[in-house]
């Protein structure tokens, strides 16, 4: 193993994987911890995907270790920590206490914080992360339901989740490539600073910040900073030119589309969808609270829809929309009943025969992925950027295009399905 990643949701997970896989690795996405003592003799990479986003900080250090750890043991060269191209958290972390712990695991060297993923709008200038054309506060993140981002300037942030200190390199550095961005590293080293937020602009940033971390013990970062680690274990003949993939097979069975992400890209994804005639339910919350509207009854839904078309379920709602239900009823706790319910529902439409899952919410995703009991992930062809499609290892046999809230065209749901070809019946 060259890579071995610790990824903070689902989601993040998947569009790393497809990140190295696209760069030329062979890369395995694993949900939860990998067992102590696995090798993954077939892998250039290996992607742990936690839940550990928004868990309380001590649970999202204790399980990013232990992946660690253990990553490290089966021969990991470098470990990578993945986290939102958003950097969602909190002042309480968890990207701050993770990086920590992770600094501490690899003897202490510099490391970095690289959230951005231009191909997706995300750049980050003088420190401030831009979503598009907005900063990170002016952008829809700042309504996120779980990790509402309010402040741009990653330095700042980072230091109100860290104790080490924090620097920044900045763009005409960057711009200036490796040797100039090494440089920049011992420096900033020798003054005491122990994780330096990047600017980056464009991808060939990327890559130059890529090459100038080979032989860096731990990189943190979206997954874009992934784009330029691959080359540097080409360079030394560790790592194969392999081509990507442009469609899947996926067992023969129904789709469905679970969306549980409120982000504008999600909900902008489900008006094409149902505009283009997907026959839709959307999960009524306080019927769900008072028992008036189940699981049950939702797949059951799904199941009486035409077969040859992918019903759509959708808890997705508005910015004020949510403030009215989060007051209600708390926003963990809520967020908790929405998840719990599409994973429910997800779990008894594999009952019923469908192996097609389109998941829309990183936190959606690591519910509905736990529900259907998936232990590990190969990674497929892209469906737009950040996201591919997958396809079980182990357990039950389907493919799933787990989206993260914010990716992918208005168009996702209907581009993901024309990727898939389904296998003939004695494969
Ligand atoms: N109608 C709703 N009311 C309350 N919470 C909701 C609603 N719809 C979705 N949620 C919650 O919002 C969160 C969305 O997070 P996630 O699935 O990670 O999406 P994203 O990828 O956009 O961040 C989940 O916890 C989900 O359960
Ligand atoms: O880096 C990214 O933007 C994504 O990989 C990601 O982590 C997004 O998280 P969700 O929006 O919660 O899926």
């Amino acid at each position: 193993m060259l890579i071995g990643a610790v990824a903070d949701d689902i989601t993040g997970a998947t569009d790393l994987c497809l990140m190295l896989s696209r760069e030329g690795m062979r890369t395995i996405q694993l949900i939860g911890l990998p067992e102590e003592g696995a090798l993954f003799a077939d892998a250039d990479a290996v992607v742990v995907a936690l839940k550990s986003r928004t868990a309380p900080s001590e649970d999202a250090v204790r399980d990013s270790v232990a992946a660690a750890r253990n990553l490290l043991a089966a021969g990991a060269e470098q470990l990578l920590f993945k986290y939102c191209s958003t950097f969602d958290s909190t002042d309480d972390g968890n990207i701050g206490p993770v990086a920590d712990a992770l600094q501490d695991l690899t003897g202490g060297g510099l490391t970095i914080a690289c959230p951005s993923f231009p191909a997706t709008g995300r750049t980050v200038y003088k420190g401030h992360l831009f979503v598009g054309d907005r900063l990170l506060s002016e952008s829809p993140l700042k309504d996120h339901p779980l990790t509402p981002m309010e402040d741009p300037d990653l330095v700042r942030v980072l230091q109100r989740q860290t104790r080490r200190p924090v620097g920044l390199v900045d763009w005409p550095v960057i711009a200036r490539g490796e040797t100039a961005i090494r440089a920049a590293f011992a420096r900033h080293e020798a003054a005491g600073k122990r994780i330096l937020v990047v600017d980056t602009l464009s991808d060939t940033d990327l890559r130059a910040i890529g090459a100038a971390c080979d032989g860096m013990k731990l990189v943190t970062g979206g997954s874009g900073i992934a784009m330029g680690l691959p080359d540097n274990f080409r360079k030394r003949g560790k790592l194969a030119v392999r081509k990507a993939m442009t469609r899947i097979t996926a067992p023969a069975g129904r789709a469905v589309i679970l969306a549980g992400s409120c982000s504008l890209a999600t909900r902008g994804q489900i008006e094409v969808a149902r505009n283009a005639g997907a026959a839709a339910l959307r999960l009524d919350i306080s019927a769900i609270a008072d028992g008036s509207q189940s699981a049950a009854q939702i797949a059951d839904w799904a199941i009486a829809q035409a077969s040859d078309r992918a019903p759509l379920i959708y808890s997705s709602a508005s910015p004020d929309e949510l403030l009215s239900i989060q007051a209600s009823m708390g926003r963990h706790e809520s967020g908790a009943l929405v998840e719990q319910t599409l994973a429910d529902v997800a779990r008894r439409l594999l009952q019923k025969g469908f192996t097609r899952f389109l998941v829309a919410g990183g936190e959606t995703s690591g519910a509905v992925i736990n529900a259907l009991e998936i232990k590990a992930l190969s990674i497929g062809p892209e469906i737009d950027p950040g996201v591919p499609w997958t396809r079980s290892i182990g357990g039950p046999d389907i493919v799933l295009a787990l989206k993260s809230g914010n990716f992918g065209a208005p168009d996702f749901f209907q581009k993901a399905r024309a990727l898939l070809e389904t296998e003939a019946p004695d494969a």
